[in-house]
């Protein structure tokens, strides 16, 4: 069948995994947890890569390619650094059927890459600010389940890497390219996110801070993380001994940032916006805005019909709309709809005879199904407009149900209650790792344990001798706990 048959709410995982093929975003593929992304969800990458793209080159950053493949030497550099991960690293151990004398791992991500060169070409404070990016692809051999965008043992991502003279340099940086991965979250896919630091159990263990951008699932009652933004410190600069000579002539240590948003972003927007249907594309990202088409009758020259189609998609075009006409003859109107409606297109422009007596259209909102008349010489502007409120309209109505997910809670009951509910908790914490890793222990389920998502930056006020909900100490800040992809 064509269409979706597993509703959203009956069963979220099937649901997913249906909408993402039919709607003809993914391809599945016979090497386990990787998947085809097909045009319907390339467009979409692109779209927020030309967007990030075009934004830290304002800023300055600019793009390098670095090799995929890492000597076993360069990437085991640092025993802790990777330890940890070392299961996750996939190797190349033969060319042809000949072993390579010493294996080389694929790229995971790259500072062990890109740090030996960095140390070669940062000599003295002229040569910072070292801004690079990549856009590329990175393995992990990941054990979990594997969900299309959302886990896949390879994936696409842009993976920033920067070097300055002092922190504070760093620091505005880490925080600028934070914003920017707001943006794409909510000006782009209308998908609310909490801007946080990670707590010291969550961060990335090479680094000083991570910062985040957390969405959440409501379907699952699970956070996601959504991109990060981290601080390194001078931890990997004493590593790879990237040193400069600083105005005073003394030998310092470079101060390093790094940043990544992958294809998951994708996979969050699906899970967000989609419905029984199948996709609902926010305006911003969707490859075609509007779909035109033609309702023939029967003994009514059809020519003219497509001669209007054409006239309205061409004003629609020029108006700088993403448009497409669906002239094919083999489906009847009907049937198109559902296909259009299955990939998510926000809005649909319906031609037929009357319309062409009334010189009017009807216009369609797939995310709300509202129609409506609109005439000829407005067409253009009004369908600007719907897009507009489709895209605004579609972050307000995920922003309330996620507001709704997030429960304040003062006591240990209150907590595991809201997470049995599927919600995310915020609640005062005394910011210790013990009892994080206290608090993981005690919800340990077959749903998974809850843990810290972020610190939010906004914070609600914390009156004094406030007591953490898990330890009894004192309280040192809220957190945001939650069950987690
Ligand atoms: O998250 C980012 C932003 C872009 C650059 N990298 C950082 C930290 C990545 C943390 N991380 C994450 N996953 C990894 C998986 C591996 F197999 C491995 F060898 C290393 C890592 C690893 O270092
Ligand atoms: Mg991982």
């Amino acid at each position: 069948k064509l269409g979706m048959t597993i509703k959203k709410n009956d069963n979220f995982g099937d649901w997913y995994s249906e909408v993402v093929v039919k709607s003809g975003m993914i391809e599945y593929y016979d090497v386990s947890g990787c998947y085809i992304l097909r045009p319907w969800s390339y467009a979409i990458w692109e779209i927020l890569k030309d967007f990030f793209d075009a934004e830290i080159k304002k800023i300055g950053i600019q793009n390098s390619y670095f090799p995929l493949f890492v000597s076993e030497q360069a990437l085991t550099k640092e025993k802790d650094h990777i330890e940890g991960f070392a299961p996750e690293v996939a190797w190349v151990t033969k060319s042809g059927n000949t072993d390579l004398e010493v294996p080389i791992a694929i790229r995971p991500t790259s500072e062990t890459v890109m740090y030996p060169v960095f140390a070669k070409w940062i000599r003295g404070h002229r040569d910072l600010p070292l801004r690079l990016n990549q856009w590329c692809n990175v393995v992990r051999w990941e054990f979990k389940h594997p969900t299309p965008f959302i886990r896949s043992r390879e994936f696409l991502w842009q993976e920033g890497h920067t070097a300055f003279a002092t922190k504070k340099e760093a620091d505005v940086e880490v925080e600028t390219v934070l914003e920017l991965y707001r943006r794409i979250y909510e000006d782009y896919l209308a998908v609310p996110v909490v801007k946080g630091i990670k707590s010291e159990v969550e961060k990335f263990a090479g680094g000083l801070y991570t910062t985040t951008v957390e969405a959440f699932i409501p379907n699952t009652g699970r956070g996601i993380q959504g991109a990060t933004s981290h601080c390194l410190g001078q931890n990997f600069s004493k590593m790879f001994e990237i040193h400069f000579e600083d105005e005073k002539g003394e030998r310092a240590l470079v101060w390093q940032n790094s940043w990544a948003f992958t294809t998951r972003v994708i996979g969050v927007m699906v899970m967000i916006h989609g419905d029984d249907k199948g996709l609902v594309l926010p305006p911003r990202v969707a490859t075609v805005q509007v779909v035109v088409i033609p309702v023939p009758y029967k003994n009514v020259d059809s020519s003219v019909m497509l001669d209007a189609c054409h006239e309205v998609s061409q004003k629609l075009e020029s108006a700088g709309l993403r448009v497409k006409e669906d002239t094919r003859d083999n489906y009847p109107p009907g049937w198109k709809y559902s296909d259009w409606e299955l990939k998510g297109v926000p809005l649909r422009i319906e031609i037929g005879p009357k319309d062409i007596e009334n010189k009017q259209v009807r216009m369609v909102r797939r995310d709300n199904f509202e129609k409506e008349d609109v005439p000829l010489d407005n067409v253009a502007e009004r369908a600007v407009a719907l897009l507009d409120e489709i895209q605004a309209s579609l972050f307000k109505k995920a922003k309330e149900e996620r507001d709704l997910c997030i429960k304040e809670v003062l006591k240990w009951d209150d907590f595991i209650m809201a997470l049995n509910d599927k919600k995310m908790v915020l609640a005062p914490w005394c910011d210790d790792v013990e009892v994080e890793e206290d608090v993981k222990k005690r919800t340990k389920g077959d749903t998974g344990a809850a843990k810290t998502l972020c610190m939010p930056f906004e914070q609600p006020d914390l009156p004094e001798g406030t007591l953490c909900f898990a330890s009894g100490k004192p309280a040192k800040r809220w957190a945001l706990w939650g069950r987690s992809y």
